[in-house]
């Protein structure tokens, strides 16, 4: 008893520690990484590729070093004509500004070549990473969170984030050293100049600030208007056939133009935070040159500086406005582009979040991340959807290995909901779900998937091969495998391609239709080898060929292994070895079909009540 404070103080650490760099993201949304987090993660990428960054920043220094001997060489031009120097003078002070300008163009190059090699590695380092994470969410979460979140993510703001290490990470970088060595060397010219010039910036500081505050907080709205327009967009075109027989055009239209409408404010807004930045920065440019030459004139009359150290401090403070100018330009788009890189990030925190929020066994056995054997405990299970009302209260249930259970119930009592915990999709609210002692939705996929697997009316087949949409449940099975499980579950249609396992399915391929699509998934799950299949509707939605064909495969699939049936039918309970009867989201009776017919409760009225209605056998619940 005086373990569980324990563990709601330890699933609140847990919590607050994911919180602190992942800020808890609203339900039902992916999470976007903090500052820390976002900072953390740059620095992990350099990290991975120090070699190519430091070469990159070298040359990026060396050009910016070259890019100074003009103004400078300029400048002595001018004191030489004005001292009656000669012409051979001028010639050399000359063809050193053509050097220079020579050497910056190659350093340059060669540092923008670098830069590109350096961006394209990383950006196809956290594509990687992207791809590895959104395949390991659990499938709750992107149940959720919708598919155009994860898509926008993946494309968009991918990209952005490419295109900063890419592109803008090195311009900002060499800009600002250019920058720094065009103030230093102002100021080594004349002091009391560089002063006017750096005065003249102060301008340019307060509209960044401006900009700064507000701009990062904008883009990530503009961020998430565009996900949630995608994933409208993404919702019409799938559910296309519903919204034309519900006739729900209009409402889909409406809703859609209304996000188009959040899109367009959320853009204008950023627009709105451009246009008052740069015309700000534009007259600020030109102001620190003006009080060079004005006061700069005055001390020329006064016989203090010369006057090719004036036209030199004026062309550099001319110069300064290029390298400002992609800093601002960039720092608009690192604004941008560090949000996407926010929400790209925000992956490695769904897997820290759910963590805080699944229940963990107590004391003795806990949780190591290897089930110690096939059995499958609930205990004291709760569960709500988001912030809606308990569909599960304090439910109790354990299933022996090589049991045959069966889940009855009205409708609405709460067994799908029961078979998505089994399975690992959703996790409690309080209480655990374990298998040999390890909380079910804690396990990775892949080990996930060789313990319990949920077998729906619902086959996707994916874009690809026979061979590749059957290898996800076992990456390194072999041809002979892959024949064997299809065969074992009734696929003769198999043998029959004309490409055999490199047949491509899908559109502009072989299309399966629902029993063939059926015996593929049964294939996956043969293939998987889980030691429990939990069966909800499996074949309550097929006509009667189909679902003959269907129980035959199954019959395979199920053989020597734990089974847990949502059952529909109650031959289905009748034939099992034990019965689970659920009323509102509670377990309220348990045993054996003949112990529970003897009891004469809700189980034996139902019993009664199906079998005195042969002709009306609908599946129920
Ligand atoms: N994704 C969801 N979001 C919110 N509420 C849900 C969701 N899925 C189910 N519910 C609610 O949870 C409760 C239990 O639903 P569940 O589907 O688990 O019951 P069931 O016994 O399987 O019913 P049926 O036999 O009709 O499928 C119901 O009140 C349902 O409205």
């Amino acid at each position: 008893m005086t373990q569980l404070p324990r563990t709601k103080r330890s699933q609140r650490r847990a919590r607050s520690a994911a919180s602190e760099s992942h800020p808890e993201p609203p339900p039902g949304h992916l999470p976007v990484a903090g500052p820390r987090q976002v900072r953390r993660a740059a620095a992990h990428l350099i990290r991975q590729d120090t070699r190519a960054f430091t070469a990159m920043i070298v040359f990026n220094a060396l050009a910016a070093a070259a890019g100074l001997v003009g103004p400078w060489l300029l400048g002595r031009i001018i004191n030489t004509v004005k001292d009656g120097g000669s012409v051979a003078t001028v010639d050399r002070l000359a063809l050193g500004i053509l050097a220079g300008a020579v050497a910056q163009l190659l350093l340059s190059r060669h540092a923008r070549y670098l830069g590109h090699r350096f961006g394209e590695r990383t950006l196809a380092r956290i594509r990687e990473q992207f791809v590895d994470r959104a395949l390991a969410l659990p499938a709750s979460v992107v149940e959720r969170a919708g598919a155009g979140d994860l898509t926008a993510r993946g494309t968009t703001d991918v990209a952005t984030a490419g295109q900063t290490l890419r592109d803008t990470g090195p311009d900002v970088f060499v800009a600002a050293v250019q920058a720094l060595f065009i103030l230093g060397a102002v100021f080594l010219l004349d002091p009391l100049l560089g002063a006017c010039g750096v005065l003249g910036l102060v301008g340019i500081w307060f509209a960044t600030r401006w900009y700064l505050r507000r701009a990062h907080t904008a883009y990530l709205e503009e961020g998430a208007a565009h996900s949630t327009l995608a994933e409208v967009l993404a919702a019409n075109a799938s559910g296309a056939r519903t919204v034309e027989a519900f006739g729900l055009r209009e409402r889909r239209v409406a809703d859609s133009e209304e996000q188009i409408g959040r899109c367009v404010a959320a853009r204008e807004r950023t627009l709105f935070l451009r246009s008052v930045l740069f015309p700000s920065i534009d007259i600020s440019y030109a102001v620190p040159v003006v009080a060079v030459l004005i006061v700069g004139g005055v001390l020329h009359e006064q016989g203090s500086v010369s006057l090719g150290t004036v036209v030199a401090c004026a062309l550099y403070l001319r110069q300064l406005s290029q390298p400002l100018d992609t800093i601002l330009q960039q720092v608009e788009h690192l604004q941008s582009s560090t949000a996407s890189f926010a929400r790209v990030e925000g992956l490695a925190g769904t897997a820290a979040v759910e963590a805080g929020a699944v229940g963990t066994v107590e004391g003795e056995g806990r949780a190591e991340g290897v089930p110690a054997d096939d059995r499958i405990d609930v205990d004291g299970v709760c569960f709500s959807y988001g912030d809606g009302p308990q569909v599960l209260r304090d439910v109790d249930l354990s299933v022996r290995p090589g049991e045959r259970l069966a889940i009855v119930g009205p409708s609405g009592a709460g067994k799908t909901t029961l078979s998505r915990l089994l399975a690992g999709i959703d996790a409690p609210v309080k209480g655990s779900v374990t298998v040999g002692r390890v909380p079910i939705a804690d396990l990775p996929p892949d080990r996930l998937r060789r313990q319990v697997v949920l077998v729906t009316q619902e086959h996707h087949v994916f874009l690809g091969t026979v061979r590749d949409n059957l290898r996800i449940a076992a990456e390194s099975a072999t041809d002979s495998e892959l024949r064997a499980a299809l065969t074992s579950v009734g696929a003769d249609w198999a043998d029959g391609l004309e490409d055999g396992l490199d047949t491509e399915l899908g559109p502009g391929g072989r299309l399966l239709h629902g029993a063939e699509a059926q015996q593929l998934a049964l294939a996956r799950v043969v293939l998987a080898d889980p030691h429990t299949v939990i069966l909800d509707e499996a074949t309550a939605l097929l006509d009667p060929t189909t679902a003959r064909h269907t129980e035959r495969a199954l019959a395979a699939v199920l053989h020597g292994r734990t089974v847990i049936a949502i059952a529909h039918r109650l031959q289905t309970a009748h034939d099992a070895d034990r019965v689970a009867v659920m009323e509102d989201g509670r377990v309220t009776e348990l045993g054996a079909h003949d112990d529970l017919v003897s009891a004469d409760g809700a189980y034996a009225a139902l019993w009664h009540s199906w079998h005195s209605q042969p002709e009306e056998r609908p599946a129920f619940g």
